[in-house]
């Protein structure tokens, strides 16, 4: 399993970073919801550098160019609702790509203890092709790997890329253990150390969704 950390290298993506786990600027609705999509475009792009190339001949109107592009099938699949902006983010680079919606979301029992649920998913047939699951939050790892269970019942993809944005220790070491080692690649822009008794990750950005969307009843 390769587990890819963004942030290990100094780029522009620390900034959206930065500005997305900002509590003075977080609130800006419009500014958090494109710094998510801007971290999916540059996640795509880095992402884009494990396909599988092969060249074609390009017909100008001078002449014929060689030029190497991606061959994988890929299908964006994403979790429902913090996972839109970031699913926009990837769709505008792989704009050839396929998608998928997993609703999943936290049915909570009291304060600390919660169910994750999903009651919806719109997938293609997955078999064989390059599977994208997008998350922007990775904290636990239950709404990931419920979405994983749900999407293999579209089929069996070739390759699985796991992209978040701020992922808890936990989390990845929880994802690594249950996808499959040797077609499985997690991506994010952030490991984080701890998660608290709400299992909110420390010290993250707060609730993606309700800062993306507003707050839920
Ligand atoms: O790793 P986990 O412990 O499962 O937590 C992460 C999940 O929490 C958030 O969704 P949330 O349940 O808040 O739903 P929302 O997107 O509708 O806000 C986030 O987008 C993940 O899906
Ligand atoms: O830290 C967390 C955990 C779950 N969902 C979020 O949006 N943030
Ligand atoms: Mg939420």
């Amino acid at each position: 399993m390769k587990i890819i950390n963004l942030s290990e290298t100094n780029s522009i993506l620390n900034q959206y970073v930065s500005e997305i786990r900002n509590v003075e600027v977080q609130n800006d609705r419009l500014r958090f919801r494109r710094n998510i999509e801007r971290i999916g475009e540059v996640m795509a792009y880095e992402m884009s550098k494990a396909f599988a190339y092969s060249v074609k001949e390009i017909q100008t109107p001078l002449g014929i160019a060689p030029v190497s592009t991606p061959d994988n099938q890929l299908v964006i699949s994403t979790i429902l609702r913090a996972g839109l902006p970031f699913h926009q983010g990837f769709l505008s680079y792989f704009d050839y790509a396929e998608n998928a919606f997993v609703s999943a979301y936290r049915k909570y029992k009291d304060t600390l203890k919660f169910d994750i649920h999903i009651e919806y998913i719109a997938s293609p047939r997955i078999d064989g092709k390059t599977l994208i699951i997008t998350d922007p939050m990775l904290a636990t790892g239950g709404s990931m790997e419920l979405s994983y269970q749900a999407m293999l019942t579209k089929g069996h993809p070739s390759e699985i890329h796991v992209a978040s944005i701020i992922a808890s220790q936990r989390a990845v070491d929880h994802i690594a253990s249950i996808l499959p080692e040797d077609k499985t690649t997690i991506w994010c822009a952030a490991i984080d150390p701890e998660i608290n008794e709400h299992s909110y990750i420390v010290p993250g950005l707060g609730d993606a969704g309700d800062l993306a969307f507003g707050e839920k009843e």
